[in-house]
């Protein structure tokens, strides 16, 4: 059985190459969410959904779900129009997270925020409108899918955007900020819903579409959820050791907001320890699936690797 040790590196082995797998993908969904959207009357409200949806971004979760999708029997083509909504949904989130309601940001992947450029009104409808689209999208675009699966796929984003998702995880987010006294249960619940309920849907959805099995589909699950919360630990890590121009966004927020984050709770190294065993065991939930996982392992470490 391939474990996730003989996936990692050995020298003289070969390996997995991320970095050119990370850019073939990257550059296939950025064809697919550019002629995703296109602008008509009236223009302005495309040109804003625009803006911040093609505005870059490592575009993971897509990646994440068509890598799924083909670990689990499917391929690229029945997966892509959830992997475009999957980063709609994404996009949406930022924008209406950098509000001045929220987190009241001026500069997001390394451009100024949707409400910066298109004012407040038009960056709440904005998100609105990729939300919505979103969902539509996936609807109309997915093909060689049964509608049973389709569904079960559209009730997934459904539950992961909603009130049981990021809806849940923003409101207990921004009611946090300020409080000292957030215990590591409520920090985990915030991290699980406004970071991870998203990427579990990524993953989920990929098995889903595919038709894997129930066990499967619980599995993936498992690892969804382990890398989620690694995720958001390198996010409040890289927001206290990064700059402004790596992340293309304001560092320093959290400790500006006397936001309770893992690494203001356990410091910078155990943050990082428990992040990395996160990602060892969200590996270990991939074991049965073999060399099919190499793309998926590979981008549970990439997580708590990346600079950006
Ligand atoms: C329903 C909504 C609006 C959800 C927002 C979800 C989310 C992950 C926001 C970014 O988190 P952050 O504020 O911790 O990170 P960043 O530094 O990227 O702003
Ligand atoms: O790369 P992005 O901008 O999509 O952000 P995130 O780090 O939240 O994936
Ligand atoms: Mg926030
Ligand atoms: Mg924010």
């Amino acid at each position: 059985m391939v474990t996730t040790d003989n996936l990692k590196q050995t020298p003289g082995k070969p390996t997995f190459d991320l970095i050119t797998y990370l850019k073939e993908r990257q550059k296939l969904c950025e064809v697919a969410l550019e002629q995703a959207i296109s602008v008509r009357y009236p223009e302005k409200i495309y040109e804003a959904m625009r803006y911040s949806l093609l505005a870059g971004g490592k575009r993971l979760r897509p990646i994440i779900c068509l890598a799924t999708c083909e670990m689990t029997g499917g391929n690229i083509a029945i997966a892509m129009p959830t992997a475009c909504a999957l980063e709609m949904i994404h996009t949406m989130s930022l924008i209406h997270d950098d509000l001045p309601a929220m987190d009241n940001d001026d500069y997001r992947r390394g451009k100024l925020t949707n409400h910066k450029v298109y004012g407040e009104d038009i960056a709440i409808l904005a998100g609105d409108g990729l939300l919505a689209y979103a969902f539509e999208y996936v609807a109309v675009n997915t093909k060689d899918v049964s509608a049973e699966r389709l569904l079960r796929v559209v009730a997934h984003l459904g539950r992961a955007v909603g009130a049981a998702g990021l809806v849940g995880g923003q409101v207990l987010d921004l009611e946090s900020e300020g409080k000292s006294d957030i215990s590591s249960e409520t920090l985990d619940f915030i991290h699980q819903h406004k970071t991870g309920a998203l990427l579990e849907a990524s993953v989920v959805c990929g098995g889903i579409l595919a038709g894997t099995s129930e066990d499967n589909l619980k599995r993936l699950s498992r690892y969804a959820k382990n890398i989620g919360l690694a995720f958001q630990i390198i996010d409040d890590i890289l927001d206290i050791t990064s700059t402004q121009e790596q992340l293309g966004k304001t560092v320093g927020k959290d400790q500006k907001a006397k936001k309770v984050t893992y690494p203001s709770l356990w410091g910078i190294e155990k943050s990082q320890k428990q992040a990395q065993q996160l990602i060892e065991s969200a590996c270990a939930e991939l074991e049965p699936f073999g060399k099919a996982a190499e793309p998926l392992v590979a981008l549970a470490h990439f997580i708590t690797s990346r600079s950006h």
